[in-house]
């Protein structure tokens, strides 16, 4: 592999030193072939010594980073990547293959690609932008094709680190690889499909970017709506980039929102003061850098059908929340009833079982309807089989980095899907905003509002 420069802009934030550095550090640990040079970049005017001790520390969090001396030298500049001259001042000197990373706010991202079209930019560039991509279905198509000036699209990663995850990657052997599962996974023994991630975090001081996008555009829109792809999709013949993208954007293009209701379809709500492990947490709206006037949700829910003969007809909820009394991040695949069950055997299941693969921890679980158990023994019972993580886990990031670092964007996000993602949550927005759907309000440290559809499973 050639030396490869990673540019990271925004190298001063936090997602830059909670996830980006400590993914290099399990990456530079699990590739010891990998050739490269850091390079930070940041608003913040930081010495290189400075960098270099936040390099050290992130790699530290990690279990068995020893990796740092490996780019022991890198460096950091201050710049505002806003601006052609500065952008140019960090990327003329590359020699080598160049990654930048986009740590920046979506429209900070955006300006700074606006300022690339300005510069020459090294054969082979990869680009990598986070999640949100754009912010309407508008401004991700004006995105995309800004950034198709810039390198072609197999060089364009739109990261979501969810498609990195290890539940997500190991779906695909579950799903298609076992006789028991792949014949079942459809509307005719599906009854309902779930995807959660409720969190105890609140909004632990991201209010400037947190209360523009809410719980629909952090998690649901972008997140969420992937799982559901790889939930959703067609199996594809080959794992190859464009056989998987294009099973996934189709699944996404089949995607409304239930009987086309944004208003019947979709749920919001607010956290208010509350406790969460003993902490005290303030109301959302009297968190610092939080506009009230704005009616930020921080718990959202969406109901979705898929439209293909395999899941017209099955509700698919999405839900995702901050300041919840529970951590439960899952994947929930609710079999329907069987159709008959021959009298003797007591106790009526109210489903015909249920799959459960967790989104951190990654775990997964099989629930069954069983008899022979203490209550006697043609009594149904529900017993679970459960398949817990390995020691060996990849961190997302770490999967989603080692791919940019490869050239494979078969885990990125496709510019059409996320384009496709905002046209289905967009008229959800725009019934929030005329007010047919009322901000909901739940104590932080609760289970949040009790008749949700997404609070019933
Ligand atoms: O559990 P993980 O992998 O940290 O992912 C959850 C996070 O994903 C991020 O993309 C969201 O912006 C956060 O709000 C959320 O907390």
């Amino acid at each position: 592999m050639t030396r490869t420069t990673l540019l990271i802009l925004g190298a001063s934030g936090d997602l830059t030193s909670r996830l980006l550095l400590p993914a290099l550090a399990q990456l530079l640990e699990r590739q010891p072939e990998l050739e490269l040079d850091l390079v930070g970049a940041g608003t913040d005017d930081w010495s290189t010594e400075r960098w270099r001790a936040v390099v050290r520390d992130a790699f530290e969090t990690m279990r068995r980073g020893s990796g740092a001396h490996r780019i022991a030298d890198t460096t950091y500049a201050r710049a505002d990547v806003t601006r052609a001259d500065d952008l140019r001042r960090l990327i003329e000197p590359v020699d080598g293959a160049l990654v930048v990373y986009f740590a920046l706010p979506p429209a900070v991202a955006e300006e700074a690609c606006e300022a690339m079209r300005d510069i020459e930019l090294p054969e082979e560039t990869v680009l990598a932008l986070e999640k949100p991509f754009g912010g309407d279905e508008d401004s991700a198509r004006r995105l995309n094709a800004l950034l198709q000036t810039l390198v072609p699209e197999e060089r364009i990663f739109r990261v979501d680190h969810f498609l990195g995850r290890a539940t997500l990657l190991k779906l695909l052997g579950v799903r298609f690889a076992n006789r028991a599962i792949e014949p079942v996974w459809s509307a005719e023994h599906v009854a309902s499909v779930l995807v959660r991630f409720d969190e105890t975090l609140g909004l632990e001081n991201r209010a400037r970017y947190y209360d523009h996008a809410g719980a629909m555009d952090d998690m649901l829109q972008s997140h969420l709506l992937q799982v559901l792809a790889v939930l959703a999709m067609e199996p594809p013949a080959t794992l190859d980039e464009r056989d998987l993208r294009d099973a996934k954007a189709q699944a996404l293009r089949a995607t409304r929102l239930w009987r086309d209701d944004p208003a019947t379809s979709s749920r919001r709500a607010r956290y208010t003061a509350g406790r969460i492990d003993g902490r005290e947490l303030p109301a959302y709206v009297d968190e610092p850098g939080v506009d009230a006037v704005r009616e930020t949700e921080t718990l959202a829910e969406i109901v979705c059908e898929v439209r293909t003969a395999r899941w017209a007809g099955v509700p698919f909820t999405l839900r995702s929340g901050k300041a919840l009394g529970e951590s439960r991040a899952e994947i929930v695949v609710t079999f329907a009833p069987v159709r008959h069950l021959p009298s003797g055997l007591s106790g009526t299941p109210r489903d015909g079982g249920i799959l459960r693969f967790g989104l951190g921890p990654e775990t997964m679980s099989l629930e069954l309807n069983v008899n022979g158990g203490e209550d006697g023994l043609f009594a149904l019972e529900r017993e679970t089989l459960r398949i817990e993580p390995g020691d060996e886990e990849l961190y997302a990031y770490t999967e989603v980095l080692g791919e940019i670092l490869e050239r494979d964007v078969t885990i990125s996000v496709r510019a059409d899907s996320a384009e496709r993602c905002w046209r289905i949550v967009e008229p959800v927005r725009r019934a929030w905003e005329r007010g047919e759907v009322p901000l909901e309000e739940y104590r932080a440290g609760s289970a949040g509002p009790q008749d949700w559809a997404s609070s019933q499973v």
